[in-house]
């Protein structure tokens, strides 16, 4: 038998575990009922692969179904059989070789009722990505509410559903979540004992590849957890999972070259993992030389985050540049700022025509876009769309995106996006506040937009609440209503940061009152003859 002649199905669906995501296991890279082994494997390779990953049941059984499957041709893939078995292509007796060395034959032989179940299980863990579809891994969430810190103001469930947008938005599939309420975290694995145990059962019953905490965990937690958990379970948190999804929507590149800054700042103390994982599979004989590598690959971390930060300067230099020729035409700058998902490039679209990805979907937008609006008495001004926060955002995530937030601190007025539609639009106002105010952007003027009006079910209320507190404008985004009240709104404001002029403009020099009307708020003009 050749090759050639024989019928794999190749599905289109391709494997790739998604992004930083990616691990080296084989298992993980290649779903066996959707793609032909890319390797060679004997028998005795085969059943060995399934014993090692014998508590993996789901997969190990769509692999065997998969061979019985192809018995239908009555012939194995020929990269699958023994070298010695090629030319007799006996399948039966392959079959019979894995049942005698599986203790309990029902592991891999289910009902049809529970195989149907598993593919759609499977076939629910792809997702589209970049045009492509990739295999989600599987995710566990882990939350902790220290008894009596107050760290911000969302309920521990509040803020495990964000967390599970943003595993979502990651390209993870979400399959239980828990927490735990403590007096202070466990140094050792945040978590108690207890509970640690709780979760090892939980994620090896239904295959969990990684564990996500939704505090930042020191390099000790994540490696202690890792261990207990197994080899195979990986363990991020929140950080991580945010740093990945930047990686994955950093368009530009000075994005590109902030995010990955910022991840190997988040790595370099977290490099002993790595090495120790070695010392471990050596019985721990390699000790010396594992320290001596972490130092090696540290100096190397380093001196890339040195080379980085160069290089971010020059792109921030040539971006400065441009902002400079900018700020001589002088025109007000409004910077949009709110928590991911309030709906802020939506605005810019609707006012600009620009075409800013805005999605369901949190951090849409990374870089600043800015575009010129036009209001209907022909004045102008330039409207930034910025990158969104969030609760719980990495400091270094904060320091890395400084610079591009630089515009904000540069406008003339701050426009603060809020879904009001949101059930926690109150908690996300104070996490906005508070990232600002690390932002150091106190002194400039700001109003609020309580975006979304269209989705509330109380708008008189809401209306009612706004009008009260002043300084707030209720307007829908996607479907235009308030856009004037904005212009308006935005106009007003902007009076406070202007100063007051007297001019003599000479009759040969009319073209400057166009200019003058409409860069600024003409109070009144009087002809002298002289
Ligand atoms: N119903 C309704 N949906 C809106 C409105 N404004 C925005 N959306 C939706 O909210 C989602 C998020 O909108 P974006 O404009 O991407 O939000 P953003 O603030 O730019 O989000 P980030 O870039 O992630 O910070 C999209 O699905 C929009 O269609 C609105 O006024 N009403
Ligand atoms: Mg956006």
């Amino acid at each position: 038998m050749s090759s050639s002649n024989f019928h794999w199905p190749i599905n289109s669906k391709t494997s790739s575990s998604s992004s930083s995501f990616q691990r080296s296991q084989t298992y993980h890279l290649f779903p066996f009922h959707f793609q032909p082994f890319p390797f060679q494997l004997s028998t005795s390779n085969l059943r060995t692969f399934i014993e090692t990953h014998q508590h993996k049941t789901p997969k190990n059984s769509i692999l065997v179904k998969s061979l019985q499957f192809h018995e239908g041709v009555d012939q194995f893939p020929p990269h699958l059989l023994p070298i010695n078995e090629q030319e007799t292509g006996d399948s039966e007796q392959l079959v019979n070789d894995f049942e005698d060395d599986i203790e309990d034959p029902n592991l891999f032989y289910s009902s049809a009722e529970s195989k149907e179940e598993e593919e759609e299980d499977e076939d629910s863990r792809f997702r589209l990505r970049n045009g492509k579809e990739v295999l989600a891994e599987k995710a566990y969430l882990v939350g902790v509410e220290q008894k009596g810190v107050k760290v911000n103001s969302f309920g521990i469930e509040d803020s495990l559903k964000e967390l599970s947008q943003l595993a979502d938005t990651a390209g993870l599939q979400v399959v239980g979540s828990t927490y735990q309420k403590l007096a202070a975290p466990n140094p050792r694995t945040y978590i108690g004992s207890g509970k640690v145990s709780e979760i090892k059962s939980a994620i090896h019953a239904s295959d969990v590849e990684t564990v996500i905490f939704d505090d930042e965990l020191s390099p000790g937690q994540l490696r202690n957890l890792e261990k207990i958990f197994g080899g195979d379970v990986r363990v991020c948190d929140r950080t991580a999972l945010i740093l990945d999804i930047f990686n994955q929507r950093a368009a530009t590149h000075e994005a590109a070259l902030q995010v990955a800054l910022a991840q190997m700042e988040y790595q370099l103390p977290r490099l002993t993992r790595m090495w120790s994982h070695l010392e471990r599979q050596a019985g721990g004989r390699v000790k010396g030389m594992g320290e001596k590598q972490i130092e090696v690959d540290k100096r190397i971390l380093r001196d890339q985050i040195g080379a980085l930060r160069k290089e971010l300067e020059s792109v921030r230099r040539h971006r400065k540049l441009y902002r400079t020729r900018r700020v001589s035409v002088p025109i007000p700058v409004v910077s949009l700022v709110g928590y991911t998902n309030a709906g802020k490039s939506t605005l810019l679209n609707q006012l600009t025509g620009a075409n800013v990805l805005a999605e369901d979907r949190l951090f849409a937008t990374l870089d600043p876009t800015t575009r010129r609006v036009q209001m209907k008495n022909g004045k102008e001004f330039l409207l930034t769309d910025t990158v969104g926060f969030i609760q719980k955002l990495p400091t270094m995530l904060v320091a890395a995106f400084r610079a591009t937030l630089e515009e904000v601190s540069e406008s003339s007025l701050l426009v603060h996006v809020v879904d009001i539609s949101h059930p926690l639009a109150k908690q996300q106002i104070d996490a906005v506040d508070k990232v600002l105010s690390e932002l150091d952007v106190s002194s400039i003027p700001m109003i609020m937009v309580w975006n979304k009006f269209d989705k509330v079910s109380d708008p008189k209320i809401i209306k009612a609440e706004a009008e009260r507190r002043g300084n707030v404008v209720c307007l829908s985004a996607l479907n235009g209503d308030g856009l004037d009240d904005f212009c308006n709104a935005i106009q007003e404001k902007l009076k406070d940061s202007m100063v007051w002029v007297e001019a003599l403009v000479p009759f040969d020099k009319g073209e400057l009152l166009s200019s003058i009307h409409q860069i600024g708020m003409v109070e009144r003009t009087v002809s002298k003859f002289f």
